[in-house]
């Protein structure tokens, strides 16, 4: 944690939607006039996608269970807790991008499967944003949660998950539902291990329920939409929170716990502008009195 360098964290498993939150969080900065550091979890993996068939390969052929994305073997934790310490006591570190398909070839200018370059972060930015499978992981090796000042969760129910990673890597990343269905068992033992867990290290989850049937989520046609949904939303610590606010704000939303509120689909967005707004709002403003800065003017909703 870093009252000067303040880190943001998205995670959630491949699928469940982090780049779509980051869009909504994209907003937030372009509003408030901040500035921030992408970080996408994908840079940390340990091998490109030739380099994994490889080392796939040579352990099938040797009988032992190969590596996943999901865990520590095909993830370097170690670099990524190092940057976190890093950006949070001097605001540096070094970034690259893995690319995942022809439209990132072109933004990037490297292969469908390669890693560009590693570079500098840009000078003093308001606060590093991650968005990937591991922002809050710990092991016995690495604590990359104990970095990170705001902490999100974003999990589907597993059928909507599923449903939506074999949607993306179809549509956009050219793999077959079989190919995509043989990953989600192979990184099974994974997903139990390293990617559930961290979900009782954020501060806020976000969960996408669909209301419509997703029973055989391999035999889906399409992804249930916003309005055939709702969102169950959960504060770990709901000190502070102004639920009476996010109710009288947010239509058709109710609370199901003392420390979660439930809100239509639709509303996903909006709720997550009134819950982080405010929230970003202090981390920033903190930050930049820390480093001798200017304040933020008054946040556009608090
Ligand atoms: N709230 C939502 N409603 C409908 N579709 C969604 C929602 N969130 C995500 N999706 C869809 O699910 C798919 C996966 O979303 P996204 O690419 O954001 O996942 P991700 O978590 O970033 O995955 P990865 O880490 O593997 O890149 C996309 O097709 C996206 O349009
Ligand atoms: O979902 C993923 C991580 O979020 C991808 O599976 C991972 O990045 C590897 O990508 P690819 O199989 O396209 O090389």
């Amino acid at each position: 944690m870093s009252r000067k360098h303040p880190i943001v964290a998205i995670t959630g498993s491949s699928g469940a939607g982090t780049s779509t939150v980051t869009e909504t969080f994209e907003q937030i900065f372009r509003r408030e006039s901040i500035t921030s550091t992408i970080v996408h979890g994908d840079s940390f993996h340990r091998f490109d996608r030739f380099e994994m068939k490889r080392v796939f390969n040579e352990a099938t052929a040797a009988g032992i269970a190969p590596p996943s994305h999901f865990g520590p073997e095909a993830n370097d934790f170690t670099s990524l807790e190092k940057l976190f310490e890093q950006y949070g006591k001097d605001g540096t570190g070094r970034i690259r991008n893995y690319v995942h398909d022809e439209d990132e070839a072109f933004e990037f200018g490297c292969d469908p499967g390669t890693f560009t370059p590693w570079e500098d972060l840009e000078a003093q930015t308001d606060l590093l944003y991650y968005e990937g499978l591991h922002g809050a992981v710990k092991t016995d090796d690495v604590d990359i949660a104990k970095h990170v000042d705001l902490c999100i969760g974003v999990v589907p129910i597993i059928n909507l998950e599923w449903i939506q990673k074999i949607h993306r890597d179809h549509s956009k990343r050219g793999y077959s539902t079989e190919d995509v269905t043989d990953t989600i068992l192979r990184r099974m033992p994974d997903y139990v291990h390293y990617i559930c867990p961290q979900f009782t290290n954020t501060d806020i989850n976000f969960q996408r329920v669909p209301l419509v049937d997703t029973s055989n989520p391999f035999d889906a046609r399409w992804i249930p939409t916003l309005d055939e949904s709702m969102v169950v939303i959960r504060f770990a610590n709901p000190r502070g929170i102004d639920f009476p606010y996010l109710l009288s704000m947010i239509e058709g939303s109710f609370m199901s716990r003392a420390n979660a509120i439930v809100v239509p689909g639709g509303k996903m967005e909006l709720s997550m502008q009134l819950i982080f707004t405010p929230m970003i709002w202090r981390l920033v403003e903190n930050s930049r009195k820390a480093r001798g800065l200017t304040g933020l003017r008054s946040p556009s909703i608090a």
